[in-house]
């Protein structure tokens, strides 16, 4: 992806289709007949819009994940599943440090659901692995990824309502990092996870 370079208004168009992308994946679980047709017909004339006349999407907030220096010096896109505007998997997120605790909010919608009404759990995992992947990072200068982590559904995570996520380092051994944290509807601890998070062996 070396020479992936592009003008702010592609940034724009691109991030604005993922978000159509969004509405689209949520339509096809919750409408039908004309319904359906309706909100295809409006998505697909705000993509001709956009393509034709790009003032359309003057007044849209700046892209949030353009394409990016890495720092290794390569250009390229946010491809994260749970944060990348880009990603039409996404839902969309906040995340917040403050100090050693890391907090994540967001509000999922169908696409998400497992049981009738609740989030999938695998997708619970998802999101427990990233708040608390944040939290490791906050306190390593290196990179470290995912070697256990344990998940424990105490409550049913609701579809449709805010959930915070929040996660803490618990322990640093080394290259191992062990981190917490839990998954809220309103007051409410949902979803409980716990693991470790590896350092790659230093090269010899
Ligand atoms: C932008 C980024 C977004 C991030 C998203 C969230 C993070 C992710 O999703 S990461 C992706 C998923 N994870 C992966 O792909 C990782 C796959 N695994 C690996 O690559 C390797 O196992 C790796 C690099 C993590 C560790 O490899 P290696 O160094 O060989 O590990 P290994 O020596 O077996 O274990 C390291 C230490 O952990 C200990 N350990 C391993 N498993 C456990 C466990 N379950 N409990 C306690 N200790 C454990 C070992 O005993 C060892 O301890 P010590 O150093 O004291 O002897």
């Amino acid at each position: 992806m070396s020479d992936l370079v592009e003008s702010r208004a592609d940034s724009t168009l691109a991030e604005f289709t993922a978000d159509v992308c969004r509405r689209l994946a949520s339509g096809l679980l919750d409408r039908t007949g004309d319904d359906l047709r309706d909100l295809v017909a409006q998505e697909v004339d705000g993509l001709r819009a956009a393509l034709s006349d790009p003032s359309f999407l003057d007044t849209a907030d700046a892209p949030s994940d353009p394409p990016f220096v890495s720092p290794k010096g390569y250009t390229t896109i946010n491809t994260n599943p749970v944060t990348s505007r880009r990603n039409p998997l996404a839902p969309l997120v906040t995340i917040e440090h403050d100090g050693d605790v890391v907090e994540m909010t967001t509000t999922l919608s169908l696409p998400y659901q497992g049981p009738r009404g609740r989030v999938h759990g695998g997708y619970a995992a998802v999101l427990l692995d990233h708040v608390l992947w944040h939290a490791v990072r906050s306190r390593l200068d290196s990179v470290s990824f995912t070697r256990s982590l344990t998940i424990t559904y105490e409550q049913a995570l609701p579809i449709g309502t805010e959930l915070t996520m929040t996660g803490r380092v618990t322990e640093i051994d080394g290259r191992k990092t062990f981190a917490a944290g839990e998954i809220k509807a309103g007051d409410v601890v949902c979803v409980r996870g716990e693991g470790l998070w590896v350092s790659p062996r230093p090269r010899t």
